[in-house]
């Protein structure tokens, strides 16, 4: 029997034991080694921009940068993103959602706050942009895949007609065109030309907007354009267009109204789903089709898998694509579509870190700081992809390197986990996934049997990357 000598002994060493685990835990010193900059606080910033963070301290698995008294941690490890994703709620998306609701949106600071409210648990934006995922799968995904395919296939008959066509903006038009009619329905403002060139007059222009300091005056093209799609939205929900439109737009529609936002502020509501829908789908639907193009031997197989796997050919000679055969059947289409993904994203993978956490048993990531992944590095990260990490190789996404447990369970490929990073890092990875995947295959597909592609002077000319892009990470 313990004696109370004995108890208040034991009661001292638990209560040393916990202070000084407690100590350890939230000590600054297990917090991720800082980085120097030659130019203090600006340095990093312009570092940061300019060069991308990962490639000039490769030594750090993660890193901290303070940028005056902000901080802000940078991980190029597959084993630190792991263990962000094991703590959503301290490392969250949300205020980011708050942030592109307040500055983009323009959402009042009234209806901000019943928006953005975590009394409940997630907030009602973030349950909106979680219910999309809900929408953009199933049966609501097939009617909307079912009228992206109707628009493309008379732009794709059309193509023929030119000698020469600007590839880039022949994409653009086809998938404005068909993204937005299978998600606006028959009252889409887009058929309106005028529109559509307003929106990618945005797309260029809305890093200044985001500041959301003077917009008028320091991002006058991009705030006119936003004033000019909304007012055209605002008419659409006025006429009731979305009574005619896809799930997901009903779904956004009932949940913004139940928030108690005017058609007005639902429209502005709206920009963020136009800047998601667009701006990475028509970069990655072009590199699939310059990677696969620009290699004759490449294209010939897939050329090949296409029609043996997926080619229909009915009694009156119509040919039919089946769109779960190329799915299930055309491994090599999908290895090049996803490996071009790979290989082009920019995508930085932003989160706030909304309370003290310790990741991976070893780093401390103090409230009020940021976590920055970028998937240009993890997703070339040599230890997950092999020594080729750097290169394009079509077949990569064919070959598993899934091994098995002795009583034959699959063990998950280690390439696939935190890795390939193109559509996000789950829990809030991308909800449009599925229906960008479906209408870029679609496009590489009937191309692909219907034409060659050649570069007017034969020489594939690799474009830069415009340095406006900021929602488009392609
Ligand atoms: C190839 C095409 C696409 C790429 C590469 C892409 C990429 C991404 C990425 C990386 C994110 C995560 C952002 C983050 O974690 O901060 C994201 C989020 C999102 N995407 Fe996509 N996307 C594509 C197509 C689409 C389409 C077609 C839609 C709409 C139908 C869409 C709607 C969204 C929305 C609403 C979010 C926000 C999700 C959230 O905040 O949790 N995306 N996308």
């Amino acid at each position: 029997m313990l004696d109370l000598y004995d108890l208040g002994i034991f009661g001292v060493v638990v209560i040393v034991l916990a202070f000084a685990s407690y100590t350890l835990l939230h000590s600054p010193s297990r917090e991720p080694p800082s980085v120097s900059s030659k130019i203090p606080f600006l340095g990093h910033l312009i570092g940061l921009i300019q060069h991308g963070p990962v490639e000039r301290h490769p030594q750090h698995p993660i890193f901290a940068v303070n940028i005056l008294s902000f901080k802000l941690f940078v991980t190029s490890s597959t084993t630190v993103v792991r263990a962000a994703q094991k703590h959503p709620t301290a490392i969250t998306l949300e205020p980011l959602l708050k942030f592109m609701q307040k500055s983009l949106c323009q959402t009042s600071r009234e209806k901000l706050a019943t928006l953005c409210d975590q009394n409940g648990g997630p907030s009602p934006i973030s349950r909106i942009v979680h219910d999309m995922t809900l929408v953009l799968a199933g049966r609501s995904l097939d009617r909307m895949n079912k009228i992206m395919l109707r628009q493309l296939l008379p732009m794709i008959d059309d193509m023929g007609n030119h000698e020469t066509i600007d590839l880039n903006g022949w994409l653009r038009h086809a998938i404005t065109m068909a993204s937005t009619d299978a998600t606006y329905g028959n009252l889409n403002p887009f058929k309106n030309k005028y529109i559509e060139d307003t929106f990618w007059e945005l797309e260029c222009n809305v890093a200044l907007l985001l500041a959301n300091i003077v917009p008028w005056l320091i991002a006058p093209k991009a705030w006119k354009a936003r004033k000019v799609l909304c007012a055209e939205f605002k008419r659409y929900f006025d006429l009731g267009g979305h009574e005619d439109a896809s799930e997901l737009l009903a779904m956004r529609y009932r949940s913004f109204l139940g928030a108690g936002l005017t058609h007005e502020e639902i429209a502005y509501s709206e920009m963020p789903l136009l800047l998601g829908l667009l701006a990475n789908t028509v970069p990655a639907a072009f590199w699939v089709h310059f990677e696969l193009f620009s290699r004759p031997k490449l294209l010939e197989e897939t050329r090949k898998e296409i029609e043996q796997n997926a080619l229909k050919i009915a009694s009156d000679g119509t040919h039919i694509i089946d769109m779960g055969y190329i799915r299930d059947n055309c491994p090599l289409l999908l290895s090049i579509y996803q490996e071009s993904l790979r290989t082009r994203t920019k995508m930085v993978t932003i989160r706030f870190v909304t309370q003290d956490v310790v990741l991976a048993d070893k780093y401390f990531l103090g409230s009020g700081a940021m976590l920055f992944m970028p998937a240009k590095q993890l997703g070339r990260d040599k230890n997950a992809w092999g020594a080729s990490a750097d290169h394009f190789e079509a077949r990569r996404f064919m070959k598993s390197t899934a091994t098995f447990k002795n009583d034959g369970d699959k063990i998950k490929d280690p390439r696939r986990i935190g890795g390939f990073m193109t559509f996000g890092v789950s829990p809030a990875i991308c909800p449009g996934r599925h229906f960008s995947t479906s209408e870029i295959l679609a496009l590489v597909a009937m191309i692909t049997l219907r034409y060659d592609i050649a570069p007017v002077d034969h020489v594939w000319h690799e474009p830069p990357m415009s340095s406006s892009a900021t929602i488009s990470n392609m």
